[in-house]
């Protein structure tokens, strides 16, 4: 029988007194992959990755981490390890104790790692945590999620505060370390340009609901952005489905859905027309403020019905 897949959700629900954290999220993820999920403020990336490690409950619909419902299941619980901004540690711990701590529970624990990871973020082990830097304390939590070498790693936004020497190190040494020793990691991030390269599959969510669950590979070259004659534009992008639209005078710029053929290319010069990819953090933004517009649109008509 083949494993479970590292991550699995059905119809899988969230509420909070009147907030929609989740709404109808499905997936299904198989191990040994560096997922992101994407999202703005408020999507519901820390709700879901709060579930995923049981430290939440869903309102509806199935949650299950190789193949197990996370809460309460020790089993899969020690097979988890998620890095939160918000993370608490006992006060008057040392960096120091909190590695130690973390090589007892995770027991793929290699301090080799970590004490390499010291060195690069330039930590002060033996400072209390109380007492660090905002990027300090994030360079805590990123040794722990990276040295752990736990089957599925969360990272909730683990870089706030660290600044971009230090988060290069990060991807740079995830990346190494993941290639040695391949693992289930899923990086939430605002950051999308940054960890584009890190991804090879994406998952946006946007208020609540899944709007993208594609390979990263796919996603490039999935949309593109046409600038010319007005016109001219417009006779290009007939029926094409348009993410964003931007006008000036008898100019103007839209990007579109799709993949560009040979034929459109040569049709696009014939035209006189630039073509030009768009990056992933140009399609997530354009895909969530569509979906919000689609969605508010959907309001709107049941509030006249
Ligand atoms: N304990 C709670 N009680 C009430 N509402 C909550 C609670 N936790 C989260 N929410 C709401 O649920 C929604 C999703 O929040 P969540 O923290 O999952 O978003 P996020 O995508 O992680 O956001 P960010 O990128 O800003 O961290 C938001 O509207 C948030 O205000």
């Amino acid at each position: 029988m083949s494993e479970a897949p590292a991550i699995l959700t059905r119809a899988l629900s969230k509420t909070y007194k009147d907030v929609r954290a989740l709404d109808n999220v499905n997936l299904e993820l198989p191990a040994n992959r560096i997922y992101g999920l994407l999202g703005r403020n408020g999507a519901g990336k820390t709700t879901l990755m709060s579930i995923l490690t049981g430290q939440n409950f869903a309102t509806e619909g199935e949650a299950e981490i190789f193949g197990h419902t996370p809460f309460e299941h020790d089993p899969t619980l020690s097979r988890i390890c998620f890095i939160r901004e918000s993370q608490k540690y006992p006060d008057d711990f040392k960096a120091s104790q909190a590695f130690k701590a973390a090589a007892i529970f995770f027991e793929n624990w290699n301090e080799e790692l970590a004490q390499d990871l010291v060195r690069a973020f330039n930590l002060p082990v033996k400072r209390r945590i109380k007492k660090l830097s905002r990027g300090q304390l994030s360079a805590v939590g990123v040794i722990i999620g990276m040295a752990s070498r736990a089957e599925i790693t969360f990272f909730d936004e683990p870089y706030l505060g660290l600044d971009a020497v230090a988060r290069q190190i990060f991807y740079d040494r995830l990346i190494e370390d993941f290639a040695q020793f391949p693992r289930t990691i899923v990086l939430s991030s605002h950051l999308i340009d940054e960890v584009s390269n890190l991804l090879e599959h994406v998952i946006v969510i946007d208020q609540g609901r899944i709007v993208i669950n594609a390979e990263a590979e796919e996603l490039q070259g999935a949309a593109f952005t046409v600038t010319g004659n007005a016109q001219k534009v417009a006779q290009f992008t007939a029926g094409c489905k348009v993410l964003h639209r931007d006008a000036l005078g008898s100019l103007a710029s839209l990007t579109v859905q799709g993949r560009l053929s040979d034929q459109q290319r040569r049709e696009a010069a014939e035209l006189g027309l630039d073509l030009s990819p768009v990056s992933l953090q140009q399609l997530v933004v354009r895909s969530t403020l569509n979906a919000a517009a689609d969605q508010n649109g959907t309001m709107e008509q049941e509030a006249r019905k």
